[in-house]
């Protein structure tokens, strides 16, 4: 068990401060979490102070359980009497005792967002709107603002005045509204404004609760936004103690109201404020921690904070470029493989990655080389909806089975109703041909809704005519522009929705380069292998993740998957405002590499990006890297060094799409017994070479690989001399 006695000087300092008002300025990985709890245990241990006057705010409920369960291995009676949540469930609790005053029962429902949008659903129904004119995603805000700004329904009327579509926005606003009360339902905004509107109104509630949590800690201050400020001020009152831990260099939700001046301001807002500095990271190798400051040194717009560590090193971070992503995805995997036979557990080993769709060359690599994975806090890609809605309307060309077409034929939304469809269905029995087949064949219902299977036939059957002469890829992308698919998610603004369907193109791209004969109904039956390879949890498992989802985690070794510009630091991100953007970005950065212990692994490859559009190149961030802190593997990187394979230093340069490049690359003459080399698989030798296709042996644990002979990543041993 940990004591006193093995905390740092500063760190015992923050544990036993007897300010009233304290700042912890903690960095990555200097051990707040165990700070915070001995801070707790010191409070009830030496300061007997009661454990049901101790709050803790957490940023997640993981980081809840997780500081729950370390109090009580301290304090395993008194433990449990400590108030330790998130800030939503704290307001859940406070309004399940009081929100009786503001005309609401106490067993209120609190929603999530499938319940807004059905509630959203009903409104556009009951006044004929349409969700491509208002987007789901623009009428939430438009409530949110709205409830944020007080104002209500009525006002918004008024607002509104003679614009029709004001006057729309305000219908749904209000219906939404008298829904929440008919059905005592409160979202998540609602929490948080309820729990503070009612502190406002109520002097006698608001001091209720002053008197109840007379230690208020707060977790993850960096990462408060103002309404969550307004309430811990509001609990504070004048006499509590508050004590608020953070990192300025963590901030990575600023898109979503996290406001960073707060955890600057809170000295100012709170005096006499005593502020520790923790700058001893006990997770990291000197490498690691020393790469990591000279990137967020770039930022301009920060606190100095160096922090050291007194741990040994373990050589510098790997920095590994490859050909594609395909091969980046395999290098890690086999990288993984490697370590797993050296003793390495998998759940010692992240993937992080900037952006989900991300994971979709990770999962197959992990897949075929028969890695057990998690995909933490998400949903794994072959699974997603629209990844399943676009195999089936491509399983629609191929077969049109019962499955799709139930799966695709109202989505989007074309209008058939349960009617039309049973009628189809009860066909289909009593001929014993598909769903398809019956509306293809025959007219099954009347008016609107025979016109609209009509067109649907259409459509489908134009696929299907187009599918023997056209590239899979570019078939998807006819399918998801006729069908109106994309369209629907363009008026959602539903981006990383889009971004995934991109990444399937790119999916689609790369099978086909690799196999050029197959089909695309072996392309399917391929793909149907990777939907249900299910884990379950709490295994031994390679953890993927979001940089977002990793944030308050560690892990032994770290691969930090697509370091190219564009992905990481992600140019959406910085659309609005490029240095606050990519400052944002670097942060990011900084919390994944901050992630690991003993090893981290950047990795980046070449080739066309269907999502950016362009040529990746490696990323700023990167190069941030001071020199002495990483060496660069695999391709090469534009540092001058020249590196194992040059060709790929004119992919870098060549701004030519990558097909072309494909295409235009020199004729090898290829035969059985040639030694090669391969940007990811390393050194192997020909076995066979047939129209174009190559069979290597490689060595262990990569196998006998079939690979498109003009592929970049393929190169004769003496044409790499
Ligand atoms: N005084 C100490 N001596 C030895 N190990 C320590 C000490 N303080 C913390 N650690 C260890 O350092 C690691 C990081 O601590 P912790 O998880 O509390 O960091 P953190 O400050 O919450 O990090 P981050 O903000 O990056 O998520 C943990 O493995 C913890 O056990």
């Amino acid at each position: 068990m940990v004591s006193i006695e093995m905390l740092n000087e500063n760190q015992k300092k923050a544990v036993l401060t007897s300010s009233q008002y304290v700042r912890i300025i903690a960095g990555a990985g200097s051990g707040k979490t165990r700070v915070l709890t001995m801070r707790i245990a010191h409070l009830i241990e030496q300061c007997h102070v009661w454990p049901n006057k101790i709050l803790a705010i957490t940023f997640t409920n993981k980081a809840a359980n997780e500081m729950k369960e370390r109090i009580r291995q301290v304090l395993p009676e008194q433990g449990n009497a400590v108030f330790i949540s998130t800030i939503h469930s704290l307001c859940v609790r406070i309004l399940r005792e009081d929100i009786p005053a503001m005309g609401m029962p106490r067993n209120f429902t609190v929603m999530d967002a499938d319940d807004q949008r059905s509630i959203l659903k009903e409104a556009y129904k009951e006044f004929g709107l349409d969700k491509q004119t208002y987007t789901f995603g623009s009428m939430l805000d438009y409530i949110a603002n709205n409830k944020a700004a007080e104002i209500s329904p009525e006002r918004a009327y008024v607002f509104a005045g003679d614009l029709r579509g004001e006057n729309d926005k305000a219908k749904v606003y209000e219906y939404y509204v008298n829904r929440q009360q008919a059905i005592y339902a409160l979202d998540f905004d609602d929490l948080l404004l309820y729990t503070v509107r009612m502190f406002r109104q109520f002097a006698e509630i608001q001091a209720k609760w002053v008197q109840r949590f007379h230690y208020i800690h707060v977790d993850e201050f960096q990462d408060i936004d103002k309404i969550q400020y307004d309430l811990i001020q509001l609990l504070a009152g004048n006499d509590n103690s508050v004590y608020v831990v953070g990192d300025p260099d963590q901030t990575i939700y600023t898109w979503r109201g996290a406001d960073v001046n707060i955890i600057m301001n809170f000295e100012k807002d709170y005096q006499p404020c005593e502020t520790i500095v923790l700058n001893e990271n006990y997770r990291s190798t000197p490498s690691i921690l020393n790469g990591a400051n000279a990137l967020i040194h770039n930022n301009r717009n920060r606190v100095e904070k160096d922090l050291f560590t007194s741990r040994p090193d373990n050589g510098a971070i790997t920095h590994y470029s490859s050909a594609g992503e395909e091969y980046e995805a395999t290098w890690i995997a086999c990288k993984i493989n490697e370590l797993h036979k050296q003793g390495q557990r998998y759940r010692d080993c992240a993937i992080l990655y900037r952006s989900n769709y991300l994971s979709r060359a990770l999962e197959k690599a992990m897949i075929e080389q028969r890695i057990p994975y998690v995909i933490y806090g998400g949903i794994k890609f072959y699974e997603r909806a629209e990844i399943k809605d676009a195999l089936c309307y491509l399983r629609m060309v191929c077969g049109s089975d019962d499955l799709a077409l139930m799966r695709i034929i109202n989505v989007p939304r074309r209008g058939l109703g349960n009617k039309t469809m049973d009628t189809i269905v009860q066909r289909a029995r009593e001929t014993g041909k598909t769903m398809y087949e019956v509306i293809r064949d025959e007219k099954v219902v009347s008016g609107k809704a025979q016109t609209t299977i009509e067109n649907f036939v259409k459509m489908v059957e134009k696929w299907k005519n187009l599918a023997p002469s056209t590239p899979i890829s570019r078939l998807l992308e006819m399918i998801l522009l006729d069908s109106g698919y994309r369209s629907m998610l363009e008026a959602d603004k539903e981006n990383e929705r889009l971004e995934n369907l991109k990444e399937l193109i790119t999916d689609i791209e790369s099978y086909t380069i690799n196999y050029p004969d197959s089909s695309l109904e072996e392309y399917l039956q391929l793909v149907s292998l990777y939907g249900d390879k299910g884990a379950e949890d709490g295994g031994d498992h390679v953890q993927l993740m979001t940089v977002h989802a990793a944030k308050g985690l560690e892990f032994d070794t770290v691969f930090v998957y697509g370091m190219s510009e564009g992905i990481f630091p992600n140019d959406r991100a910085m659309q609005e405002s490029q240095l606050k953007g990519l400052e944002e970005e670097r942060r990011l950065a900084y919390v994944a590499f901050t992630r690991a212990q003993n090893k981290l692994y950047l990795t980046e490859s070449s080739g066309f990006s269907y999502i950016l559009s362009r040529i990746k190149v490696p990323s700023r961030f990167i190069k941030e890297i001071d020199p002495q802190y990483i060496e660069h593997i695999g391709a090469t990187f534009d540092t001058g060094k020249p590196k194992e394979i040059k060709l790929h230093s004119a992919l870098f340069e060549d701004e030519a799409p990558f097909e072309e490049r494909l295409a235009s690359k020199p004729r090898t003459k290829w035969k059985k017994g040639d030694h090669v080399r391969h940007a990811a698989f390393g050194e192997g030798i020909v076995l066979e070479y047939s129209e174009g296709m190559l069979k290597i042996a490689f060595a262990f644990p990569f196998g006998v690989r079939k690979i498109m002979a003009t592929h970049p990543s393929i190169q004769k041993a003496e044409e790499v001399e």
